[in-house]
């Protein structure tokens, strides 16, 4: 234009220069706009397919898998991971596009109009992109960093709205602050270390560029001062030089969101090359509608490479039969349950129903032909005829049905709602008690032929309890049960009782066999026996028979023990709940009439360790008896329990009376203790 038209007063090219800037100036909105459209419909298609493909493959994955990762590490890669992943592929995509495709144009254009000078600015703008590359490395352990912290913070929050009451009750809010005031400083020291190296790598280039138009009008001026460039000619080279550096510069000013997107695209491929450990047979089989037999054939199973659960177990069910697994806590019989419903496939060994090898049944007819019941019942926020209904395809009817099979039906009612009743917080403001009658209900709905029962009754009351067993009862025969329990009455009548201890089967039998042999299950039951709950829970006795078997009150006369069982008091214990504190003052023993609890111990570091576990008919605190000690664990309730404890002063009035009880007991405490 200067050259051209300016210079030489040329009317006419400059009407044509300006028509062909002007159409240009149209041509370069409507491109701008239809671009747009076809890059993010584009990058919109492309995350919505990897969202979807990430959600379906989180579906597919075995219990391993949702050990590994927590509800924060998945939730921070859907939102975080997958939002910036989204921005790159909607918004840095398209404008690296565009910004290249510029630099490319720019470049033909300025070898063109002066190649020695476009070569010197190629050589200048190198500059552009070193500083960059070497923040690189720094960036992105910033990112990762940043992204960890994310997810750790989540998690805590996760974990806080999730345990709301247990941390309410046990007051552990000043705890649960501490960790998060320390998670969010984590985050803002990483944001800052993040930010700080992001911002430098935009600055650098611009930096550069600054460098590089000097050279540029050095090198320039000396093309003109030697008659090599006209002053148009530089003009339309700077010109077009500032457009081209400028795309430049943001092309190198992507690098940090670059960085962040293939980092968060990292952490979703980690997801996505995670095989579920379970898988699916190329051509897997029906299951006949009948009442299913099962054959587990020397199966062995580990939760690791290192170690194993569950040692060469073999057992057979017959169709239609009632069976349980019974055992002391760890002994294996939830890991042998958990294989029938093939969460995990055996290391070695097979597991078959009616004959098909279970790893060559398909899931959908599996889950179909058997369902597992466990004491974590999980509601979904809907209202309770969706949670019940889900997707069986079952009438009104039927599910009125089932409720009233699982005693739910008369409460559902009660309610203001009915079945419309909306569930919240996935059932955390109903009952332990309603929640697993409406897990059951909605088992019976899906009207499957084998019940995997784990633990069903465990947090019920003792009304409940009768019902649920009762309703087991009913459905014998037209079902093949499978039931794990620690409570031994609840088995009691079961068609065969298989004695789990170590991962093995130790023995089988009705509980009448069973009882005869001198065995495991004999000692188990003679622990759990003798004691006597109200249907509401809140009040136990104890038997006299069942006291004199206290290792202490061996050998004491009926009369005496008759007296000492005057002085227990029944105590309740919510899940979680502290019965016994470490460091605290002991002065009452304890016997545990339901409920699990485990023993806990203060580690140096300040963390805790399980050391055992105590279960219906365990006691403990019989040293706080003679002796103020301060208590050597802590014992926690793991569920809703009763105990039975007596007080120190209580009991040293009748050791003052019957010197033999104070013996005895010191007696008993020193041989556990030697
Ligand atoms: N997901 C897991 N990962 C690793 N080890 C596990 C896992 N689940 C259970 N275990 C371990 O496997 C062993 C057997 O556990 P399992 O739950 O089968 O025993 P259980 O007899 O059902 O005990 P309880 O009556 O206390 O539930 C225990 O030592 C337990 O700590």
């Amino acid at each position: 234009m200067v050259d051209e038209a300016f210079t030489p007063k040329n009317l006419h090219n400059f009407a044509i220069i300006l028509i062909v800037l002007l159409c240009s100036g149209f041509l370069n909105i409507c491109a701008s706009i239809g671009g747009e459209y076809a890059l993010g419909n584009l990058g919109g298609q492309i995350v919505k397919k990897l969202r979807i493909q990430l959600f379906t493959h989180l579906q597919k994955q075995s219990l391993p898998f949702h050990q590994k990762y927590r509800v924060g590490d998945l939730v921070t890669r859907f939102s975080t991971d997958m939002s910036s992943v989204e921005r790159v592929v909607r918004i840095a995509f398209p404008f690296f596009l565009r910004e290249a495709l510029s630099v490319l144009l720019g470049l033909i254009l300025l070898f063109s109009i002066e190649w020695k000078l476009t070569l010197a600015m190629l050589a200048g703008s190198t500059l552009m992109f070193i500083g960059p590359r070497l923040l690189q490395g720094r960036a992105e352990t910033a990112n990762v960093n940043y992204k960890e912290s994310q997810e750790r913070f989540t998690n805590t929050i996760d974990e806080m709205v999730k345990g709301h009451k247990t941390i309410k009750s046990l007051h552990l809010q000043a705890r649960f602050e501490e960790r998060a005031r320390k998670q969010v400083h984590e985050l803002f020291t990483f944001g800052l270390k993040l930010q700080l190296a992001g911002s430098m790598m935009e600055r650098l280039p611009l930096i550069s560029l600054l460098v590089l138009n000097g050279i540029m009008i050095g090198f320039g001026g000396y093309l003109i001062f030697h008659d090599m460039m006209s002053i148009g000619g530089f003009m339309a080279f700077f010109t077009l030089f500032l457009s081209v550096g400028q795309s430049g510069s943001n092309l190198a000013s992507l690098i940090p969101s670059l960085i962040d997107s293939s980092t968060s695209f990292q952490r979703i491929r980690e997801i996505l090359d995670h095989q579920p450990s379970v898988l699916e047979d190329a051509h897997p089989l029906e299951l006949p509608s009948s009442l299913p037999s099962i054959r587990m054939d020397e199966v062995t199973f580990g939760y690791s490479e290192e170690a194993n659960q569950l040692h060469n177990v073999s057992l057979q069910i017959a169709p239609g039969s009632y069976v349980a697994f019974i055992g002391p806590s760890g002994s294996g019989k939830s890991t042998a349950l958990q294989l029938l419903s093939r969460f995990y496939d055996p290391k070695m060994g097979a597991i078959s129903i009616d004959d098909y090898d279970m790893r060559a049944i398909s899931e959908a007819s599996l889950r179909k032909q058997s369902t597992l019941i466990t004491q974590d019942t999980f509601l979904f926020n809907t209202t309770i005829r969706d949670n019940l209904l889900l997707d069986s395809g079952a009438s009104e009817n039927e599910m009125i049905e089932a409720a009233k099979q699982a005693n739910i039906h008369d409460t559902i009612v009660s309610w203001p709602g009915g079945y419309d009743t909306q569930v919240h917080h996935e059932g955390g403001s109903l009952s332990g008690g309603e929640r697993q009658r409406l897990s059951i209900a909605r088992a019976l709905l899906r009207k499957p032929k084998l019940l995997l029962l784990d633990e069903v009754t465990s947090a019920l009351d003792p009304a409940t309890e009768a019902d649920i067993n009762q309703l087991i009862d009913r459905m014998r025969s037209e079902k093949t049960i499978v039931a794990v329990t620690h409570r031994l009455s609840s088995v009691m009548n079961a068609d065969c009782i298989h004695v789990f201890q170590d991962g093995r089967i130790v023995d089988s039998g009705t509980h009448q066999e069973l009882l005869h042999k001198n065995s495991l299950y004999r000692s188990l039951w003679d622990k759990q026996y003798g004691f006597n709950l109200s249907l509401d829970g809140l009040y136990a006795t104890v038997d006299m028979d069942r006291l004199a078997k206290l290792p202490f009150l061996e050998g004491i006369a009926l009369p005496l023990l008759k007296n000492i069982a005057t002085l227990f008091t029944t105590e309740t214990c919510k899940e979680g709940e502290s019965i016994v504190s470490e460091g605290d003052e002991g002065n009452k023993f304890y016997i545990i009439v339901r409920g699990k609890f485990e023993i806990i111990k203060r580690m140096p570091d300040g963390g805790e360790r399980r050391v055992a576990v105590l279960q219906d008919g365990d006691h403990f605190g019989e040293i706080a008896l003679l002796h103020n000690v301060p208590r050597n664990a802590t014992v926690r309730a793991t569920g809703a329990s009763v105990l039975l404890s007596v007080r120190q002063d209580a009991f040293h009035r009748l050791m003052a009376d019957y010197p033999q009880i104070r013996q005895s007991l010191e007696h008993t405490l020193q041989k556990r203790i030697g």
